[in-house]
């Protein structure tokens, strides 16, 4: 009999292990692949490795060369580090429920008082005529395919084929995106979508969007898109079309689980309504990001070790970062949203070319900062070469609730990013004036 039972070394699964493990309780953790998961072998790791190896590479072989090395170091430490912890039992092969309790893995049962499932998504594959004729790439194959092809269509204008885009094109490769909606990166500030506009223009890399009927066939060795907006040719394509949640070999039928399409469904607290069952990661969140999953993870540690002062999760100061050579940042409300959910906003910005940018030759330095009618920030966005970081600045803020103009308590080094962030405070400081003095 375990404490408790993790199904997938992913991300999630791994954080949940070493935090459980580390409090001194026997857990079981299974994995049906390689330890580590989509992030470690097929998302953040490879992608982020393939990005900055393009920056130096002179084909696309050398550059998916270069990040596998990445990728192998990092995954191949995983097991040995597992290994270090006593109290974990590592089984590898698939886990399916046959009860709340009891877990099988290769024709063998397991026991635990409590589960939790963090097994992740695969690449969600449209229903496209003649795609199942075609070999087609995704994420989970595409850093491992050899091959110096010369073009490639990406469909979905998401985040994966935005960040994959640059540097293939950087790796002289025809890039054409294919996108079914009027719109791409919804959840962004319009300022974003401009931004990429702009950056796919320059590079040279095609975005049509509107596709909404497509069919595809082998012509020769090339795969042929019929569109409504036109015909597309190309050696390969990739689908980056959004993501699905691996729940069909856990037999999630043998539990009072709820789950649907989109995944498996969790209270506040990670739970699902089986209560012994908690479920995280890409599985249960419509953040489907690595530091989520672990966070979640954390929760779930925690309400595990205290369960009669069980934590909530709050997704109100989530950060996330799309990479490239200028990345963007985003954390909590984009402004469309903050004006529905409050009466009164504030927003602080600065234009793309400010006096940061050109001082230091910088492409793009972008910044807006949401706040609610007291002055709490509520959203903020970056576009910049280390915007990741500067949300993480504004996230802590966010986290421990410190209002916006008190940024101006302290003195910035010029011409930083952050005096620039001062400067927009102090104009937040104005504001509070006019609101709360008499
Ligand atoms: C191309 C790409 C780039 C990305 N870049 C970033 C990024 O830069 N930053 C970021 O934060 N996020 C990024 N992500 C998202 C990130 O990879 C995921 O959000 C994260 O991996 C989710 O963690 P998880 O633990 O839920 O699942 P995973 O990491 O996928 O782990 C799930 C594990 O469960 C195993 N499993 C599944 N079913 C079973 C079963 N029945 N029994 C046993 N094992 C099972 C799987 O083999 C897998 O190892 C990226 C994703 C992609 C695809
Ligand atoms: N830097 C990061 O943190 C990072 C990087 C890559 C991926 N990820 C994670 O991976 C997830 C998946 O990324 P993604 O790019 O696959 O999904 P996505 O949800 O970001 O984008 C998918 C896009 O595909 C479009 N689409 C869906 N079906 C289509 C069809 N039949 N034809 C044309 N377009 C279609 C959608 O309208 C959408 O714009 C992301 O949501 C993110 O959570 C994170």
């Amino acid at each position: 009999m375990y404490d408790t039972i993790i199904i997938g070394g992913g991300a999630g699964g791994l954080t949940t292990s070493i935090g459980l493990a580390s409090a001194g309780k026997k857990v079981l953790l299974i994995e049906k692949d390689h330890l580590g998961g989509e992030c470690t072998w097929g998302g953040c790791v490879p992608s982020k490795s393939f990005i900055s190896a393009s920056k130096t590479a002179s084909t696309l072989t050398e550059a998916l060369e270069m990040a596998l090395k990445n990728v192998h170091a990092i995954g191949d430490s995983e097991l040995p580090h597992i290994s270090n912890f006593k109290n974990i039992d590592f089984v590898k092969g698939e886990g399916t429920f046959i009860d709340k309790n009891t877990i099988l893995v290769n024709g063998q049962q397991y026991i635990g008082k409590y589960i939790v499932i963090s097994t992740g998504s695969s690449p969600f594959i449209p229903n496209i005529k003649g795609l199942d004729k075609v070999k087609y790439l995704a994420n989970h194959n595409f850093f491992y395919e050899k091959g110096d092809y010369k073009s490639i269509t990406l469909i979905g204008a998401g985040v994966i084929s935005l960040e994959l885009a640059f540097p293939l094109k950087k790796l002289n490769i025809d890039v054409t995106i294919l996108e079914k909606s009027d719109i791409f990166l919804p959840m962004m500030e319009a300022e974003v979508r401009d931004f990429y506009l702009n950056k796919l223009k320059e590079a040279g890399i095609n975005l049509i969007l509107n596709c909404t009927s497509m069919e595809i066939e082998n012509i020769d060795n090339n795969i042929l898109i019929k569109t409504n907006n036109g015909d597309f040719l190309s050696e390969k394509i990739f689908i980056s079309a959004g993501r699905t949640p691996n729940i069909q070999s856990l037999n999630l039928n043998k539990t009072k689980i709820k789950y649907d399409a989109k995944g498996v469904s969790v209270d506040e607290f990670m739970r699902t309504s089986e209560k012994n069952i908690f479920a995280i990661g890409d599985i249960a969140s419509s953040f489907k990001f690595s530091h989520v999953a672990g966070y979640q993870g954390e929760i779930v540690v925690r309400n595990i070790l205290f369960p009669y002062i069980m934590k909530k999760i709050d997704y109100s100061f989530i950060p996330w970062t799309l990479f490239g050579d200028i990345e963007v940042s985003k954390v909590g409300l984009n402004e469309e949203d903050a004006h529905k959910k409050y009466k009164k906003t504030y927003i602080y910005s600065l234009d793309l070319n400010n006096e940061r940018s050109l001082i230091t030759f910088e492409k793009a330095f972008f910044l807006k900062i949401i706040c609610d009618n007291r002055f709490n920030i509520v959203g903020a966005t970056c576009i910049g070469e280390r915007a990741g970081e500067i949300i993480g600045f504004l996230q802590l803020m966010i986290g421990n609730k410190v209002k916006f103009y008190k940024v101006m308590n302290s003195v910035q080094a010029y011409p930083t990013y952050t005096y620039y962030i001062r400067n927009l405070a102090k104009k937040a400081y104005i504001d509070y004036l006019r609101t709360f003095l008499p």
